[in-house]
């Protein structure tokens, strides 16, 4: 139930910078998601948090106070990495009993916290099991609820269902964000998986290099992305971009028989028009009735509920998703029509969103 705060937060091994000026404030009882690809400094943020890392320079906050210098033991952080480390000698119950024990809880406290939490993670009926008698994703219960006993300032967890099957996955993270409503605690979650990341946050850090890309509501993130980055990292299919500029107020692609009306106040210039898979449209026959009419369908991808159709014209490809059965047959021709509102406008060098609005 803390605020968990990096103020100008540096950490460097020898010559890589994992985490590099920093500044990160996780509100109170929030379900806060720190997503990006391998190697770009998530665990290191957490590490720090925990104090299994020392911050170079900077301050890190734990509900208002400065515990950079203080031992992880002395932080009140509850851990769940990705690795469960169950002891296995020990039940289901006597290893969600060991935190508490540590405490000197007594007796009453530790049956009462365990049969609740056991209750919500409906782990009841296995807490006179072995690890070794438990499935991978029982166990991987247990370890939540080995952290959840306990009433930190915060939890910290990092990929901590990675380790299981799809579907698995998606039950473990409808529960936790379910757990963490009722129990009401901050939650720092780590994840690489953009779809775990958009459905379980209710905010979340975009980190790449060792810097935040950006911070916001995964609703925020995937409609303002601040940057191509960002853009290219949330949503799948990923976001087609295409190289091209600006002539009063019209976007013409370098590449392609492609022109938009943008008219969205942006001076000529060159850009990356960003479009999401599910904003363009593709009508059969070429011709008058899309922007461009030189495609022609390259694959089909059908999902069930939608499609994800890929065209093609020269050497570029993009990916257009549409409900139900697309009706395309490969190679024929299409026309592609795009809503200028939904377009997204990105600096060719920098990547930045030129549209983006800041929010509040
Ligand atoms: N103990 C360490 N010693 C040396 N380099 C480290 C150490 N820990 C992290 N690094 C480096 O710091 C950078 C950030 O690592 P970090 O583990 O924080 O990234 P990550 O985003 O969590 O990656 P992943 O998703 O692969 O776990 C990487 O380049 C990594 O190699």
């Amino acid at each position: 139930m803390s605020t968990l705060e990096l103020v100008n937060v540096t950490k460097a091994y020898g010559n890589t910078v994992a985490v590099d000026g920093i500044d990160l404030k996780i509100e109170n009882n929030e379900f806060f998601c720190i997503f990006g690809p391998p190697s770009s400094g998530k665990s290191t943020i957490l590490r720090l948090f925990l104090g299994l890392a020392h911050a170079d320079s900077g301050r890190v906050l734990i509900g208002g106070r400065d515990v950079t210098d203080v031992p992880p033991a002395d932080r009140d952080l509850a851990m769940v990495f990705q690795n469960l480390a169950l002891f296995p000698h020990l039940t289901a119950r006597q290893n969600m009993e060991f935190p508490l024990r540590e405490r000197r809880e007594t007796q009453a406290i530790i049956d009462a916290r365990v049969k609740s939490v056991a209750e919500k993670l409906h782990i009841t009926l296995l807490l006179e099991k072995f690890p070794a008698q438990l499935s991978g994703g029982e166990r991987q219960r247990v370890a939540i609820g080995r952290a959840l006993v306990r009433k930190p300032s915060a939890y910290l967890m990092d990929e901590p269902i990675a380790a299981l099957d799809a579907r698995l996955r998606e039950e473990m993270r409808v529960e936790l964000k379910r757990l963490q409503r009722e129990v009401g605690h901050t939650l720092v979650y780590v994840t690489h998986d953009q779809e775990e990341a958009m459905s379980i946050a209710d905010r979340m850090a975009i980190v790449e290099n060792g810097r935040i890309a950006q911070i916001g509501s995964p609703d925020e993130i995937y409609n303002n992305p601040a940057s191509r980055y960002v853009a290219e990292l949330v949503g799948s299919p990923p976001m087609n971009f295409i190289e091209g500029s600006i002539v009063s107020g019209r976007f013409r692609a370098s590449k392609l028989d492609l022109e938009v009306n943008l008219d969205n106040g942006l001076s000529d210039r060159d850009i990356v028009l960003g479009i999401r898979p599910e904003d363009l449209s593709l009508h059969e026959g070429g011709g008058a009735q899309g922007h461009g009419s030189n495609f022609k369908v390259y694959e089909t991808e059908p999902l069930g509920a939608y499609s994800i159709v890929d065209i093609i014209a020269g050497d570029i490809i993009l990916k257009a998703q549409m409900r139900g059965l697309a009706g395309l047959s490969l190679g024929q021709e299409v026309a592609l029509r795009i809503e200028p509102g939904h377009c997204h406008a990105f600096d060719p060098i920098n990547g930045a969103n030129l549209l983006h609005n800041v929010m509040a």
